[in-house]
């Protein structure tokens, strides 16, 4: 626990914006170099209003670093077909060095087949069973690491959080949150553990954890009698609860109870201005970082 009985607040918010400048240099450097600018493209389908505010929100953090996007809004009754014919040409295409497909997919389409069609080199969303099947490997890295999960870790690492001999637990075994989050600090040398929905008293195996990552998709699971005191707890949770005080009618809530945890923890993210700014920090790390892979193979 911190020396006046409150966790440090790790402010995701403000190490994304570094991350950003970080990648807006890059992205100048490449252009100098190259004459390239890196090419993101985002796809959606339907009118979710949650999936439309994270696809507007990346789509103004590529302009913001100089990414070209390439934006493809798909109706809602979007046949799978049409999909692949849309990701088809976009991995043809040598100015797009980033497909992302936002998720969910409406209940029609299969996200499988559209993560297994988006070419390995441009999947800078990490979901491709290769890239996930090299994080599992030693030895094998994988081209781009999924965003959130990267996020966590690089909100650690960037808060001076020593990973290597720590016990970890991950809360939930998400494909795109809790598993490769696992692996990763797996990679990083913590010694670690997932507890899940079927997990018989999961609050006994959190307690033992340095590291916490919790991403469950449920409101305040994680309560203060669940930490290690001086435990490091990164919240993934963005779960909407009612608030009639505010102007949309709920707020974010996280899947950590931060008042009960900050007493206990020695660092904690804030929701909102945690995780979720990091992933499209990171969106755009993946992104420069395919579109050197690409310069420097056409070199
Ligand atoms: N193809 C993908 N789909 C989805 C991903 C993903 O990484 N790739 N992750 C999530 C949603 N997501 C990005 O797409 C995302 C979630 C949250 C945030 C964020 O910045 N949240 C803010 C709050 C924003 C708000 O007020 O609504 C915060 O936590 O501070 C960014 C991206 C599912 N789909």
């Amino acid at each position: 626990m911190a020396e006046n009985g409150q966790a440090k607040i790790i402010d995701g918010k403000k190490i994304a914006e570094s991350i950003r400048a970080e990648v807006a240099e890059g992205v100048t450097a490449l252009k100098a170099q190259t004459g390239k600018v890196p090419g993101l493209a985002v796809v959606i389908v339907g009118e979710r209003k949650d999936s439309q505010t994270y696809v507007r929100m990346k789509r103004k953090a590529c302009a913001e670093v100089g990414i070209a996007s390439f934006d493809h809004d798909l109706p809602a009754d979007t046949s799978e077909a049409e999909v692949l014919q849309v990701i088809q040409q976009l991995n043809d295409n040598p100015d797009v060095h980033g497909i992302l497909v936002q998720l969910p997919l409406p209940a029609q389409i299969n996200e499988q087949n559209i993560l297994d069609a988006i070419s390995i080199e441009k999947d800078v969303d990490g979901f491709h069973p290769m890239n996930i099947g090299r994080l599992c490997m030693k030895g094998r890295d994988p081209l781009s690491v999924p965003c959130t999960p990267k996020g966590c870790v690089e909100l650690l690492v960037r808060s001076g959080i020593t990973i290597a001999g720590k016990r970890a637990v991950v809360v939930g075994r998400s494909n795109i949150v809790g598993m490769p989050a696992a692996l990763l600090l797996i990679g990083m040398n913590a010694t670690v553990s997932i507890v899940h929905s079927r997990t018989d008293d999961p609050k006994s195996i959190v307690q033992q954890a340095d590291i916490v990552i919790a991403a469950a998709g449920r409101a305040h699971l994680v309560k203060g009698d669940w930490l290690k005191p001086g435990a490091a707890v990164i919240d993934v949770g963005t779960n909407a609860v009612d608030d009639p005080t505010k102007k949309s009618g709920y707020r974010l809530v996280g899947d950590v109870d931060f008042e009960e945890a900050k007493k206990v923890a020695g660092h904690i993210t804030p929701v909102p201005g945690g995780v979720g700014p990091m992933t499209i920090a990171m969106l755009l790390q993946n992104t420069l970082d395919s579109a050197r892979r690409s310069a420097e193979a056409q070199a």
